[in-house]
């Protein structure tokens, strides 16, 4: 098979000028190709007991689910403002291309569950520490933060100095 990197395309300007945007729509829709990336996403998780996974919107969630079931753990969705139904508890944040508000339902996690967070992108960090307050915010101990990408020169690392941070894919 292909390398896992020669399935992530770039699109220059998007979606904003300046930003080369990772796309791994072409990961995702080759069977070899996404089989592959999440046994070595399962391979950077190693052994260690995972209660939850969360994922962040929306990319977080594709790969994110599929770890919790072959972890068999629960699935946790972060999402932007507005579209989880039941209380949640909520956090402005900036990204590489802008800014938002992240919500978690508040009973979600537990308190001392341990918690794999998710997402296909490192950039800034932005998004991770955001959603890395809020499992916080609930008692979770967050044992990785997991990635299928990281834009090492974004330092989105330095912002997640407190974690365990580990990514397949570094550009
Ligand atoms: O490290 P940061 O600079 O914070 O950026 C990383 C975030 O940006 C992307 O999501 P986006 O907000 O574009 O949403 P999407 O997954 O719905 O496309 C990506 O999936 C991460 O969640
Ligand atoms: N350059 C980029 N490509 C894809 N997703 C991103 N999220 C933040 N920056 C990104």
């Amino acid at each position: 098979m292909k390398k896992i990197d020669s399935f992530i395309r770039d699109i220059p300007d998007f979606p904003k000028p300046g930003i080369n945007y990772k796309d791994i729509t072409p990961l995702l829709q080759d069977p070899a190709a996404l089989r592959e990336t999440v046994a070595r996403l399962m391979d950077l998780i190693g052994d260690i007991k995972i209660d939850k996974v969360v994922g962040v919107e929306s990319r977080g969630f594709l790969l994110g689910a599929i770890l919790a079931e072959k972890l068999n753990a629960g699935f946790v969705p972060v999402r932007k403002s507005g579209k989880l139904p039941y209380k949640t508890y909520a956090e402005v944040y900036d990204l590489e291309y802008g800014k938002d508000i992240l919500e978690i339902h508040q009973d979600a996690i537990k308190k001392g569950e341990s918690v794999l967070l998710h997402d296909d992108v490192l950039a800034t960090g932005g998004t991770a520490r955001t959603a890395c307050n809020l499992i916080e915010k609930m008692g979770g101990k967050i044992v990785q933060c997991n990635f299928l990408i990281e834009l090492s020169y974004l330092k989105g690392e330095l912002k997640l100095k407190d974690y365990d941070v580990r990514s397949l894919i570094g550009y």
